[in-house]
């Protein structure tokens, strides 16, 4: 059913956030979108009617700005999808302690102070719409861990325990699920090495694109029995 209340995706500016953002707006919903640092494609994505708003999570200032903004803006909300995500790893990093605290705040605190300040305008989106959904975007490495990402491991993994501590706050009006992908999507940087070894990670040993998450969301969405659940999008990796 299609929802009257507006949908926002955090970090919607590129990849898959984007990808989601056009396939719900082509689908009619309303879909706001946040981005961090505005560059052209965003004055694009505003022009095809997807609204953009500027918001950056990495202090907690600028979460409560970004709440402030929406509670004054909006009177409903149909669903937040926390997508916005910095995937860092120790390798690259020379203070270890700032890395946890960065990971930790766009992943967990930004999430779970922006799920306790929609709680009003999710539940006035389910007495409009008979739905309500907050979408945890996830990853494989919840489950498994990284040798590489580790702060980007455990904040995805306390992102992952919201999705069940949310799913028994907000029941029954406000679904509450997180979407686990392994790779989705390389990054044009990503050498031949790289990318043979990372499509090996997994039984299908494929790069499925964005529209693999898109197809999830859609899903997510249109379930009216899921809540506190992860849907893996990992080709069969926990198998090899
Ligand atoms: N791509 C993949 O293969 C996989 C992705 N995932 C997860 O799926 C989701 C989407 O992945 P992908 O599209 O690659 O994501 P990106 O790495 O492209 O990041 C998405 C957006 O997050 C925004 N962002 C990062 N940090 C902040 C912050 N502090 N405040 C506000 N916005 C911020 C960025 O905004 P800006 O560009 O404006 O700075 C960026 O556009 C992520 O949560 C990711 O962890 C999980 C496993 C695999
Ligand atoms: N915020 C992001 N998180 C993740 C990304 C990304 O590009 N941005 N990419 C991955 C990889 O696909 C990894 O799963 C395999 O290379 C993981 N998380």
């Amino acid at each position: 059913m299609m929802r009257k209340s507006p949908i926002i995706i955090t970090g919607g500016g590129q990849r898959l956030g984007l990808a989601c953002a056009q396939a719900l707006h082509e689908q009619g919903y309303k879909v706001i979108i946040t981005y961090r640092r505005h560059r052209e494609e965003i004055n694009a994505i505003e022009a095809s009617g997807i609204q953009c708003l500027q918001a950056d999570f990495s202090t907690q200032n600028g979460v409560e700005a970004f709440i402030k903004k929406v509670l004054e803006d909006y009177d409903a909300l149909g669903a937040i999808i926390h997508n916005a995500s910095e995937w860092e790893a120790e390798k690259n990093c020379s203070d270890t302690k700032l890395l946890m605290e960065k990971m930790w705040q766009v992943h967990v605190f930004a999430p779970y102070r922006i799920n306790l300040a929609f709680e009003g305008l999710l539940c006035a989106g389910f007495k409009d719409d008979g739905v309500a959904d907050i979408i945890h975007m996830t990853d494989y490495v919840v489950e498994k861990g990284s040798d590489k990402h580790i702060a980007y491991a455990a904040s995805k993994a306390g992102l992952a325990n919201l999705t069940c501590s949310f799913a028994k706050r907000y029941s029954p009006c406000i679904k509450v699920n997180a979407i686990a992908p392994s790779l989705l999507m390389f990054h044009n940087s990503d050498n031949d090495d790289y990318r043979q070894k990372a499509l090996n990670k997994s039984l299908l040993q494929k790069e499925p694109g964005e529209q693999e998450g898109v197809l999830a969301v859609k899903y997510v969405l249109e379930s009216g029995y899921l809540t506190g659940r992860t849907l893996s999008l990992d080709g069969g990796r926990h198998l090899v």
